[in-house]
């Protein structure tokens, strides 16, 4: 989402009325409980609050015989409990405790329902990047969506815990408005004014912090891709010395985080510097009114007062929490917008029938360009089962975008991708994947275990799992690294060969079993010897699939059934 679009939104009150409806409505039964747990709490409190009054007055009368006190005793003996101090005592440490205890429980509720946000967030980002198209994957900043994965997720969980607070602080508010309406309509009217009063004026405190916070979201989820990028690539840059141009592309972005930092900073220390003050001169100007131009009963100002500071100091609490939901808020609006984004770019997943590949998968006539880049024009192609068909050409001619087309991951602008005769288009895109092993350019192994790296974490018999090594030529090395299929492999494989990465990656293509094989340039980079023993083993694997290999290298000439040359113009056969 554009970002100013984003701000404005986000400042909007309808933004924060989102965000607490996208609370309520991903657990409406939890935040219904806690409601109601948080009013029941307010009850108990108001008990105390009511029983706080004779003691007020006996301290300040002594014989506690003005109007109020009889009032107070009229309830209290409607229940049959005579005001003495120590009942008045007992019932405000009961009231507290209880209050207590009921908080307790509230918050438990919030803390389970915290967890959970964070967890279906997580899983709701992880699922659509999952299903996502692969143009809007590839072009996505690892950074940014592990960043959300992580921290976004959890701050967005804990923004719910910080509303559940900021509510307990007005319903608190709200229980101290009745409770003082029982003694002086003058008290309610005069906490609500002040109240609203004090909302109103330091609101504008409140847009400055989350503004703030949506700005260091933002930040953050740009340093994080910077860093992740960087991370993923940094013996390059430690070897060229260049490590500190890093440190340029990222100073931008923390600059602008230190700014929103500081303007957060500084706007919650001016609020809770406004607060105190604002508090006492208003609690201040109501005790002069009261006392000295309404001449109203000392022990009346004094319970006034009481309630009165109580009210605002609530309506205080309120908006600092509400300040802190403001930085967490930036949080949960990002992780929306991107989880809205992905959604929004799902794979067309249409086709429904079953697959069961036997005979070849091709392209009839295809043609797709990127943007005005034309890259393929009516191409065809077959990839027969049992045999090595091995796709050359100059580099950026469209070889691995053809790979992406028969595994589906692009669609063709026209023409068709055929399966056994049948479009791509109308299969189950699921099935026809479960049947495809794919060794990838670029090497992708998981900091974990050969067994790992091979499985995916699959439950497969160790038998299985030497079977694919042995697929892949990879038992000699595999047998003789120290704990086996057990040892680790390290970041990216970095404690291998690259000869030993290539094995690996091409036991786990084929540890399911694979109809079609897909190599995309997998022994590029590797010496002679070490090439020629890895396409010995890729011959060995034609027998029960369909071996399409696309590479640069003569050596997979040689061992292709058949050669397809494309130089981007027209193609041809060789051998
Ligand atoms: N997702 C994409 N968006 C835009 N252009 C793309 C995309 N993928 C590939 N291209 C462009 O399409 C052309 C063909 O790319 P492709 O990767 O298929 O070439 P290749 O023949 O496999 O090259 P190489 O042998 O260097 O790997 C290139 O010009 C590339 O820039």
């Amino acid at each position: 989402m554009d970002r100013s679009l984003l701000l404005r939104c986000y400042l909007s009150k309808s933004m924060f009325i989102d965000t607490c409806l996208f609370y309520f409505r991903e657990f409406p039964r939890q935040i219904v409980a806690t409601l109601l747990l948080l009013l029941l709490a307010g009850a108990v409190e108001s008990i105390g609050a009511v029983s706080i009054v004779p003691l007020l007055s006996a301290l300040i009368d002594g014989n506690a015989s003005n109007p109020l006190m009889k009032n107070i005793e009229m309830v209290f003996s409607h229940f049959d409990v005579v005001p003495s101090l120590t009942n008045v005592l007992v019932i405000i440490c009961a009231a507290m405790v209880g209050r207590a205890v009921i908080f307790l429980l509230a918050y438990k509720q919030v803390g389970y329902v915290e967890a959970e946000v964070a967890t279906r967030l997580r899983t709701r980002l992880l699922g659509g990047l999952l299903r996502a198209n692969w143009s809007y994957y590839i072009k996505q900043p690892a950074g940014k969506l592990t960043y959300a994965l992580s921290t976004e997720s959890t701050l967005a969980g804990r923004g719910l815990r910080i509303l559940a607070l900021a509510l307990s602080h007005i319903i608190q508010a709200v229980v101290y408005l009745g409770v003082a309406s029982f003694f002086s309509w003058q008290i309610v009217l005069a906490g609500i004014a002040c109240g609203s009063l004090m909302m109103f004026s330091l609101n504008f405190l409140i847009k400055r912090i989350r503004a703030a916070g949506l700005k260091q979201t933002n930040a953050l989820n740009a340093m994080n891709a910077i860093f992740t990028d960087a991370l993923a690539g940094v013996k390059p840059l430690k070897v060229m010395n260049v490590e500190r141009l890093l440190v340029g592309h990222i100073e931008d972005q923390s600059e602008q985080f230190k700014e929103a930092a500081r303007k957060s900073a500084m706007g919650m220390g001016l609020m809770s510097s406004i607060q105190e003050p604002f508090t006492t001169v208003l609690v201040a100007g109501g005790l002069y009114v009261g006392y000295v131009l309404m001449k109203i009963d000392a022990a009346l100002i004094l319970v006034m007062a009481f309630y009165f500071h109580r009210i605002l100091s609530r309506v205080s609490s309120f908006q600092q929490t509400m300040q802190n939901y403001g930085i967490l808020e930036g949080n949960l609006i990002s992780l929306i917008g991107k989880i809205n984004e992905i959604n929004s770019q799902s794979e067309c997943r249409t086709g429904k029938k079953s697959v069961d590949f036997q005979s070849e998968v091709g392209l009839r006539d295809v043609s797709l360009s990127y943007g005005d880049r034309d890259v393929l024009r009516n191409f065809n192609l077959s990839v027969p089962m049992n045999r090595i068909t091995a796709l050359c050409g100059p580099s950026g001619v469209g070889k691995t975008t053809t790979i992406d087309l028969i595994v589906g991951l692009v669609r063709p602008d026209e023409g068709e991708v055929l399966v056994d005769g049948v479009p791509l288009s109308d299969l189950d895109m699921n099935a026809w994947r479960e049947q495809i092993g794919y060794v990838p350019q670029e090497v992708f192994l998981f900091n974990d275990t050969i067994r790992m790296n091979i499985t995916l974490g699959r439950d497969v018999e160790d038998e299985e799992v030497w079977r694919a090594v042995d697929a892949a030529g990879a038992r000699d090395f595999v047998e003789t690294s120290e704990g086996g299929l057990d040892g680790f492999v390290g970041e990216q494989g970095r404690a291998l060969s690259g000869g030993q990465r290539q094995r690996l990656m091409i036991a786990r293509a084929v540890i399911a079993r694979p109809r079609l094989l897909v190599l995309d340039e997998a022994t590029s980079g590797l010496d002679e010897k070490t090439e020629k023993s890895i396409l010995d083993s890729i011959v060995r694997l034609k027998d029960n699939m369909a071996v399409l290999i696309v590479s640069h290298q003569q050596a997979v000439r040689t061992i292709a059934d058949e050669v397809i040359v494309y130089n981007g113009q027209k193609r041809e056969l060789e051998g």
